[in-house]
């Protein structure tokens, strides 16, 4: 067979929440998943090529992640934004070599970067011509958190909310439901507002340079989901509480990453002695911890031809 087109296509990780964020911010990691793609001719003229597209998969969750590609995140990701177009699955014989070093089920977004590759692969080999905040929307008709999705196709620290997708209220409490559950609503509330507070002034601080620490990790703090997943990681609030811009020059702050459980631990410098804290913190709580030092990227997910 002879290669028609060739294609790599770079997605990055990233870190969801972001502290207050929950389900509005992300941040851009750098590092990527990789597919690269040798697109061939056409033989003859079948409905779909789906029987000859091949996948091969290193790295992580090598053992455990599915190769038919109506099974695999990728390529069901790239079959629904080809199907959304009338293009009933791939349209030409290929081979698709998938390296990931996402850790999975780590809180660094591995299935948002596996989406996100699969609508940008179903889009360059549809020939769809789709705009990246097109391709957003179809990432989060799949993802329903934007978080990060969006930051693996955009870049760099973003914010983000979904449209309702209809105006139907079923399940709505109804009014006297509502001041039967008034202590509670209040609660939330004031959780709610404690956040949005924060994450106000947490994208203003972020955009300012030089950076003021203490702003960023005041603006950090949240109330909505990380205290009910402190439990899953022993010494968390510990190390916000005792880890702080004061005690490590460099720190801006620290959260957890996504769902957990990586903790993420913004700095400008001073990396390992804020690293070497955390990881004999977590040691006395007889926890192993593994350290990616990563910068924040500017651009989100690319794609080019390369021959
Ligand atoms: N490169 C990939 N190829 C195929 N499937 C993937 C890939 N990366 C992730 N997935 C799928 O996504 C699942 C992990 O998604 P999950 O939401 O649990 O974790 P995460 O995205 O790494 O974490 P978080 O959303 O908290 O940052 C995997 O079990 C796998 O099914
Ligand atoms: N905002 C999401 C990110 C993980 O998908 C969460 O915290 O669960």
């Amino acid at each position: 067979m002879t290669y028609s087109r060739k294609l790599r296509i770079t997605v990055p990780c990233s870190s969801a929440n972001v502290g207050p964020g929950f389900d509005a911010l992300g941040v851009t990691l750098s590092l990527y998943l990789t597919l690269d793609i040798s697109i061939f001719e056409r033989t003859s003229d079948k409905k779909n090529y789906n029987d000859e597209v091949i996948l091969t998969y290193s790295g992580e969750g090598k053992d455990g992640v599915p190769l038919s590609v109506e099974k695999n995140l990728i390529t069901k990701s790239a079959l629904y934004v080809l199907a959304c177009n009338n293009i009933p699955g791939f349209t030409a014989p290929m081979n698709i070599s998938i390296c990931n070093p996402i850790p999975m089920g780590r809180g660094l977004g591995s299935s948002g970067a596996a989406v996100v590759a699969g609508i940008m692969l179903g889009n360059a080999s549809g020939n769809l011509g789709l705009t990246k905040e097109r391709m957003l929307d179809y990432c989060l008709m799949i993802e329903r958190h934007p978080d990060n999705v969006t930051a693996a196709l955009m870049g760099g620290f973003v914010a983000s909310y979904l449209r309702e997708l209809n105006t139907d209220d079923t399940g709505t409490p109804r009014s006297e439901e509502l001041d039967e559950k008034n202590d509670t609503i209040n609660n939330f509330s004031a959780q709610i507002v404690f956040n949005l507070q924060r994450l106000a002034v947490l994208i203003m601080a972020l955009s300012q340079s030089p950076p003021d620490a203490d702003l960023i990790c005041q603006a950090m703090q949240d109330k909505v989901h990380q205290p009910y997943r402190k439990q899953l990681i022993p010494g968390l609030s510990e190390i916000i509480t005792n880890v702080t811009p004061t005690t490590h020059p460099g720190l801006l702050g620290i959260c957890l990453s996504g769902a957990g459980p990586t903790i993420l631990a913004l700095a400008t410098h001073n990396f390992d002695s804020i690293s070497k804290t955390v990881i004999d913190m977590f040691a006395e709580r007889n926890i192993e911890t593994v350290v990616k030092v990563l910068d924040v990227v500017d651009d989100g997910a690319q794609i080019v031809e390369t021959c």
